[in-house]
């Protein structure tokens, strides 16, 4: 059976896996504490459970809603306990051989960065991608009897622009590809693959790398990520007594970039096209993933490069965990609101992780490949070099025997030692490649002392039964509450009729709230669904008006035919997902090139009269043809001067343009007009006209007719 198709039969027969979904609510911030702002999220780790309160609400259904996770953590909650609660055990997964993803999303402003990079430097404070670096690399050190080929990668999506972090400058295009074989998942061509010998280099990888990233100031946060950046890391790993099976490890960290509100995060001119570049990635991410939680037929992954690029991590083959960061102050209620609606959503997906194992197109096979050729070469070299010296050795001792004639001896001895000493450098510089590709791998459990190694292993266990133990209890304590109510009533004994009415009435109270609430939910939801609508119908019309203006300097300046033609040379390529403009065949037939005057080649008259006084020209070709030049060319024009009234006039356009956005020029007494500048209101001493335009006809000056003059 070959590689793919085993893949799809494993990803047939793997096991479906829900997306891991955790809300984490931030401290409220200084500057919220001084515009008056409270608190409205409650938040309750031991139960999963967030609670906000409406701050505008009217009545009770509408006051608090109630929504369920994974898991939550509040403003007091640390770094440390997230990671090992959440991120440590699906690292691990990756080491065994798993795709594994974490992702951040939330409004701006609500930690994403915190929570994935964290205060790097600061051990306490470090996020998820450092501390999944430290998990990585004492996991590699005490692995002992494999080798490892750790590589990562690291790319932003910049207002649907894909860039490489690691190398900024690289002209190379970057193209989302689909992965061969009906694997399933995409990847980035030409992206730059950093390997890595241990936490530190990563470290400085990532650091490289956000040096990069673009980010920006807004209203609601300092330091803006204004684009959705990934983190890769791949680990491939073989046992050494069986180096031809494979297995990969690939981890995605992704932070993505803040979805906003124009009014607040005051954005405006880039701010605002990069506010709606975001909008509209998250919005198909949304779409994605309520199409994925309706098990709808389809699934718009192709709406935007973002959704390609979570493709795997949502509804494939990955374990992912997605973090919803939320703030807790009123001003900022609806988009929690619509975070934790996106999150609880978000349970409802379903992966199918495999462990990807026997990879044949693995670097690391091709590694192992390179460097046993490598070396069977450099022992062929060094047998060759070998016989060299003795047959040198030999000749030396002829030389010895016999200095008689010995120009040609030390000729041949001399280009002896020529070519030993070039095996010499051939063999060196084998050598140094040899030591170059054997340093990109790693050989596990080579860096660590026992004792240590012991302990680390003995608190990472207990770490994860902690984890193992909160997590069943959140789960069991959401399953008692929502039962709860039907033991109640199991539970209960009526002594009298009287008391069964009243518990009765009680619980369809109860009842009667929770579908007022329901109700409240699909109102609001019904509000979400028109809102987004008339975003759409408002981005479609500003689309249509934009494609009208193209459509009118098309249809005007470049001719039916031409139109029609670049029409049909015009074909969508996927891969960019741009339009291109396709080669045009030119179909060359030789019996169909032109003829003048029955010759095979266009020959022009000149040559023909010329060929009749002397053969000489008989030959001459249109092409060869040398004109006779004109003595003057265009390039020898001198335009006429322009006055310097006019001169200076423009200049005015323009400084006016740049301060006021209006095109405003100071005229002198007697007026003129300036060609190029078709309307110019008037200033200054003809204040009183400073509605009146004039249109313009040369570049000399014109004085007004006196008759107008007297008008001012
Ligand atoms: N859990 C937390 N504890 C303490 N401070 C936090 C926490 N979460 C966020 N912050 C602080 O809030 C501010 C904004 O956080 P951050 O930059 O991570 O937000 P973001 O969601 O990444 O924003 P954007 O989408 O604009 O990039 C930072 O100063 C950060 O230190």
């Amino acid at each position: 059976m070959n590689k793919s198709s085993e893949n799809i039969k494993n990803a047939r027969s793997a096991n479906n896996e829900a997306v891991q979904v955790i809300v984490r609510c931030r401290p409220i911030s200084e500057k919220e504490k001084l515009s008056g702002c409270c608190e409205i999220v409650d938040v309750y780790p031991n139960r999963g459970v967030i609670e906000v309160k409406n701050p505008r609400a009217k009545s009770d259904n509408e006051r608090i809603k109630m929504f369920t996770y994974d898991a939550v953590y509040d403003s007091r909650s640390s770094q440390q306990c997230l990671y090992d609660e959440m991120v440590r055990p699906l690292v691990a997964s990756v080491l065994e051989g798993y795709n594994g993803c974490v992702f951040a999303y939330g409004q701006t402003g609500t930690g994403k960065t915190h929570t994935m990079e964290g205060v790097v430097g600061d051990s306490d404070m470090q996020g998820i991608i450092p501390r999944a670096f430290e998990q990585i690399w004492s996991h590699i050190n005490r692995t002992t009897g494999v080798e490892f080929l750790v590589y990562a990668r690291y790319l932003e999506l910049y207002m649907e622009d894909i860039r490489d972090l690691l190398k900024s400058k690289s002209k190379k295009q970057l193209v989302l590809r689909e992965m061969a074989g009906g694997q399933g998942g995409v990847y980035v061509t030409h992206l730059h693959s950093q390997t890595c010998k241990n936490a530190a280099d990563m470290m400085k990888t990532m650091r490289i790398g956000n040096k990069n990233r673009t980010t920006g100031v807004t209203n609601m946060n300092e330091h803006s990520s204004r684009s959705h950046a990934i983190f890769q890391i791949a680990i491939e790993m073989a046992e050494e007594n069986n180096s031809k099976s494979v297995k990969i490890g690939k981890l995605n960290l992704v932070d993505l970039a803040g979805s906003e509100r124009q009014s607040k995060t005051g954005a405006s001119g880039d701010r605002l096209k990069e506010a709606t570049k975001i909008n509209k990635a998250l919005s198909s991410l949304g779409n994605v993933i309520y199409a994925l939680a309706e098990n709808s037929s389809h699934v718009p992954y192709r709406d935007s490069k973002l959704t390609r690029l979570l493709q795997d991590s949502l509804g494939g083959n990955s374990k992912t965990i997605m973090i919803a960061n939320i703030g807790p102050a009123d001003m900022n209620y609806e988009e929690t609101i619509i975070t934790l609606r996106y999150a609880y959503r978000a349970k409802a997906i379903k992966n199918k992780p495999i462990k990807n194992e026997d990879m044949q197109d693995a670097k690391l096979l091709a590694l192992q490949q390179e460097i046993e050729r490598l070396k069977q070469l450099i022992a062929e070299k060094a047998n060759g070099r070998m016989v060299n010296i003795e047959e040198s050795e030999g000749s030396d001792d002829e030389l010895d025997l016999d200095d008689s004639d010995d120009e040609e001896l030390k000729k041949e001895k001399k280009e002896k030692e020529h070519l030993i000493e070039l095996g010499k450098m051939e063999v060196d510089d084998l050598n140094k490649k040899l030591r170059n590709l054997e340093k990109q791998m790693v050989q596990g459990g080579k860096n660590i002392v026992e004792s240590v190694n012991e302990n680390e292993m003995l608190l990472e266990q207990q770490r994860a039964e902690i984890a193992a133990r909160k997590k069943r209890e959140i789960e069991m304590q959401q399953k008692l509450e929502s039962e709860e109510e039907n033991y109640t009533e199991l539970r209960q004994v009526f002594t009298n009729l009287q008391q069964e009415v009243e518990f009765k009435r009680e619980k369809l109270k109860r009842l009667h709230g929770r579908l007022q609430s329901l109700r409240q939910e699909i109102k609001d939801s019904h509000d979400e669904y028109i809102k987004n609508r008339q975003e759409l119908v408002d981005a479609n019309e500003d689309l249509t008006l934009q494609l009208r203006r193209r459509l009118l300097v098309l249809e005007n300046f470049v001719p039916a035919e031409e139109r029609s033609r670049l029409l049909n040379l015009a074909q969508f390529d996927e891969n960019t997902d741009n339009w291109i403009l396709k080669k045009e065949t030119v179909n060359i037939n030789a019996a169909l090139r032109p003829r003048a005057h029955n010759y095979r080649r266009p020959i022009s008259d000149y040559a023909i009269k010329k060929s009749e006084a002397s053969p000489r020209y008989r030959g001459e070709n249109v092409i060869e043809l040398k004109l006779d030049l004109p003595l003057r060319t265009t390039q020898n024009y001198l335009r006429p001067a322009i006055c310097p009234q006019v001169k200076a006039a423009v200049k005015n356009v323009i400084k006016h343009e740049l301060d006021n956005n209006k095109v405003v020029v100071k005229i002198p007494p007697h007026g003129f007009s300036v060609r190029g500048i078709s309307k110019i209101e008037l200033e200054g001493r003809y204040n009183k006209a400073a509605r009146n335009t004039i249109e313009v006809h040369n570049n000399r000056i014109k004085p007004i007719p006196k008759s107008a003059k007297t008008a001012y």
